[in-house]
């Protein structure tokens, strides 16, 4: 087992960052960690890669205890943080070449490495500039480069795409995709984007402040929800739409939140037709929107904790945090 978590708690006076997470992920797995802003995931990531300690529980990353073999998780590990501890003063090759020697690599072996890297990471041409002038996108593909320099055999990613360009984010996705799949190499990545869980977890471990609510393959996650997903948003009272939804055979659950009520149905476009004669029929709603669309993660988070991810306050927080217009070259 690449990374296992038994009962793990981190806590921060009264608040319990991490609440008892218990999770295992087998070598050569992409393991997605999915959760809003502040659900514990960089906590988590932080305790697996030995840079905090639980409050209690265990933890083991290739084989070795979190806690009592910090050193040899680390000759075992790479990490790539949120905020990369890049200095613009020096150029790509140069971190490269000190991160070689910090890991104890002779100036042959560093070389060879980063050879190998830079085609890996494709950041070949920029290597020589300085690192102020790297795009946002260019610092997060430095920063991986780095965080492989030593051959890891598992690769923590926090967040290896927030505030990254749609481009920057594809070619992220595809480096990764790619260390798993040419490398063979374990992958453990948070992200508060479905699409990223989606699109590159094997398996995603979904968490919500701090415990892990639901676990799966993303296909595993999204049958619990349903064939189909209709959405409906009401003026008027929600709840009367409810009620009166709630009374067809055909509709499996009701998941309101505000004005917007999503119906988990398992055969859609059978559905449509009675859904919108019962909204007709319901005493002051009026039906603003009607859609029908397959099961998403975020369907999965609603089911789970009554709450969107991707809610207006994620986004406010993330375009506020520090990799904001300058990095969104
Ligand atoms: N050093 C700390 N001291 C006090 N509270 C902390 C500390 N680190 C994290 N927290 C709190 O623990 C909770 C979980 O934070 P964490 O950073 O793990 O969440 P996250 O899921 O990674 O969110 P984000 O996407 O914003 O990074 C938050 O409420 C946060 O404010």
């Amino acid at each position: 087992m690449a990374i296992r978590a038994d009962t793990v708690v981190r806590r921060f006076g009264d608040l319990s960052a991490v609440d008892g997470v218990s999770l295992e992920v087998k070598a050569g797995e992409i393991y997605g960690f999915l959760g809003p802003n502040g659900a514990g995931k960089s906590t988590l990531t932080r305790i697996l890669c030995t840079l905090l300690t639980p409050s209690s529980g265990h933890a083991t990353v290739a084989g070795y205890d979190v806690e009592s073999q910090p050193g040899e998780v680390r000759l075992r590990a790479g990490v790539a943080l949120q905020e990369a501890a890049l200095d613009d003063k020096q150029t790509g090759s140069e971190m490269l070449a000190l991160q070689g020697r910090f890991y104890g690599l002779s100036a042959k072996a560093t070389k060879a490495r980063v050879d190998q890297l830079t085609e890996l990471v494709d950041i070949g041409a920029a290597l020589d500039r300085r690192i102020g002038t790297y795009s946002g996108g260019m610092k997060r593909r430095l920063d991986l480069a780095l965080a492989l320099v030593h051959d890891p055999e598992v690769l923590f990613l926090d967040e290896p795409t927030t505030g990254l360009d749609p481009v920057s984010r594809a070619k992220v996705w595809q480096e990764v995709g790619r260390l798993n799949q040419e490398l063979g190499m374990t992958v453990f990545l948070t992200t508060q984007y479905l699409e990223e869980a989606d699109e590159l977890a094997n398996r995603v471990g979904i968490i919500n402040k701090g415990r892990l609510v639901a676990e799966g393959t993303p296909a595993q996650l999204k049958r619990t929800i349903g064939t189909d997903v209709v959405v409906v948003s009401v003026a008027g009272d929600p709840a009367t739409a409810a009620r009166a939804l709630e009374s067809l055979e055909l509709v499996e659950r009701i998941e309101t939140n505000g004005p917007s009520l999503t119906l988990s149905v398992s055969d859609g476009p059978s559905s449509i037709s009675p859904i919108a004669v019962a909204l007709a029929q319901a005493p002051d709603v009026e039906v603003i929107e009607l859609s029908l669309r397959r099961p998403s993660l975020d369907d999965v988070f609603l089911s789970v904790t009554g709450e969107h991810i991707s809610d207006p306050s994620a986004f406010m927080a993330s375009a506020s945090a520090p990799q904001s217009t300058k990095e969104l070259q």
